[in-house]
């Protein structure tokens, strides 16, 4: 099946703990224009979000511990890639990639609109940017201004929101951005790869609400392991900028 768009799409949701919002989240997800496949990876999850998946009519893979989420995403693409092999399709038969976060609910019905720019051949990597949550988040925007800065210095792009996982990609987008930066550092790294790699990266409003993190001891244990997974993946991709040679455009 395949959308107005005429591309085949497999939504890809990496989860953990996810069981009471993972229902929702698929069904809005499954009934987006081209979607023939969902593909819940949990990632060790204490919860029942893996049988919540499944009932929900999800194909689900399962890491027995938990392995980060770009772990996941990279898990996701792989048993797409299988089915697609298995399936037969070639070329523009084979599915695009839409990351989908799993705490979206019905609002995951909004990320259809990531698809057509790259089904249409305008963008590789189309990025969600959300409207402002319904519940204000505990950050001070550390975070997002890291990625930001660093996406910025080392491609001369400057991302709203940086951080955004909902995502659309080509097949080319794909592998220009492996492997996969760990854990909290996936988007970031994406971006920088996919640009460095002379694919295009569009940035597509959509009305997506999700669980925003909070301001407690959780949340801030949560950001600063965003920082460091960020701080490597900017580190990393710094130094191989220097070792090629390349002057970021700064
Ligand atoms: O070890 C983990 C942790 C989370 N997740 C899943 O990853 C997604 C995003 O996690 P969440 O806790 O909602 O992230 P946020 O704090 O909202 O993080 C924001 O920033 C992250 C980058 O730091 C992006 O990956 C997210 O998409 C973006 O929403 C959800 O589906 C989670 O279930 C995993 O698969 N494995
Ligand atoms: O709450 C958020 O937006 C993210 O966890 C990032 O945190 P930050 O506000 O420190 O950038």
């Amino acid at each position: 099946m395949s959308g107005d768009h005429g591309r085949p799409v497999a939504v890809v949701i990496p989860a953990k703990d996810e069981a009471e919002r993972i229902g929702a989240t698929i069904r809005a997800a499954a009934s987006l224009p081209g979607v023939d496949l969902v593909v819940v990876v949990d990632d060790g999850s204490r919860d029942d979000t893996q049988s919540v998946a499944r009932q929900a009519g999800a194909v689900v893979a399962r890491h027995f511990r938990n392995r980060g989420k770009a772990a996941a995403m990279q898990t996701g693409a792989a048993v797409v890639e299988r089915r697609d092999q298995h399936e037969g399709r070639a070329g523009a038969e084979r599915r695009l990639l839409l990351f989908v976060d799993a705490d979206l609910e019905d609002s995951a019905v909004e990320v259809g609109v990531l698809v057509p720019p790259v089904a249409g051949g305008e963008a590789d990597l189309a990025i969600a940017t959300l409207p402002p949550q319904r519940s204000a988040g505990g950050g001070r925007g550390f975070v997002v201004r890291l990625a930001r800065e660093g996406i910025r210095s080392l491609t001369g792009w400057t991302p709203t929101q940086p951080l955004s996982g909902m995502r659309c990609l080509s097949r080319e987008a794909y592998d220009a951005a492996q492997p996969f930066a760990a854990g909290w550092g996936v988007e970031t790294a994406m971006t920088i790869d996919v640009l460095a790699a002379g694919l295009r990266v569009v940035e597509v409003p959509c009305a997506l609400h999700h669980r925003v993190t909070g301001s407690d001891w959780r949340g801030q244990l949560h950001r600063a392991a965003q920082y460091r997974d960020v701080w490597r993946a900017l580190a990393v991709r710094r130094l191989r900028a220097r070792r090629a040679g390349r002057r970021a455009p700064d």
